[in-house]
């Protein structure tokens, strides 16, 4: 089977640590040091049940809730992450005005979405319980992981599940199966 090129949009408000995770997911690090993003494309191949995926992930600046929705993120984009950090509930609030515009923007009724709660190492930190965002994935009819770039934790597993929605989507993998990544 030859690879599959998949393009997958990361987005939220600032330094939710959407850098963060691209590039413990890219390079296996993290950077403590805070480097506002512009836009950085990453590319990165892995192996899901036998196909080959060359994903090239667009690391986009931060938006708040005035940000008009960059046109180039709504074509060409298989698919969406969508970061939040659950110290953060202005980050949560925005993630939700970013979802409506995407909707808007794609004019699709389902984009394939994975909702991530970031920086749950901040236990003491934490506003956003982990309830208060899976309902709001489950409105988005997103998937939802909580994670931490710093610890490493869940972040494979957020590009392996947007994949698995993106097939989804496609109707390549059945509802029924699952979310399984091998
Ligand atoms: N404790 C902790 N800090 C994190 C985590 N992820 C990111 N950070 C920190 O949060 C800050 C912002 O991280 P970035 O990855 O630059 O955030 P961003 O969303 O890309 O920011 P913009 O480019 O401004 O949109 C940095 O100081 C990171 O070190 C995490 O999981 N845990």
């Amino acid at each position: 089977m030859s690879p599959k090129q998949r393009k997958i949009a990361i987005m939220g408000f600032r330094s939710v640590g959407k850098s963060s995770l691209t590039i413990q997911f890219v390079e296996g690090q993290f950077v403590d040091s805070y480097d506002p993003t512009i836009e950085n494309t990453f590319t990165k191949t892995v192996k899901i049940r036998g196909q080959e995926y060359f994903l090239k992930l667009v690391d986009t600046a931060g938006q708040d809730e005035y940000s008009i929705f960059p046109q180039s993120y709504s074509m060409d984009i298989h698919g969406y992450v969508l970061v939040y950090s659950v110290t953060s509930a202005k980050s949560f609030e925005v993630v939700k005005v970013i979802y409506e515009k995407l909707l808007d923007m794609t004019g699709k009724v389902h984009v394939p979405i994975v909702l991530v709660g970031n920086k749950v190492d901040l236990h003491m930190e934490r506003v956003i319980s982990y309830e208060e965002g899976k309902k709001t994935a489950d409105d988005m009819k997103a998937a939802f992981l909580e994670a931490s770039a710093k610890q490493n934790q869940s972040v494979t597993d957020i590009f392996h599940t947007t994949i698995m929605q993106i097939e989804k989507a496609d109707g390549t993998v059945q509802e029924k199966s699952g979310c399984m990544v091998s």
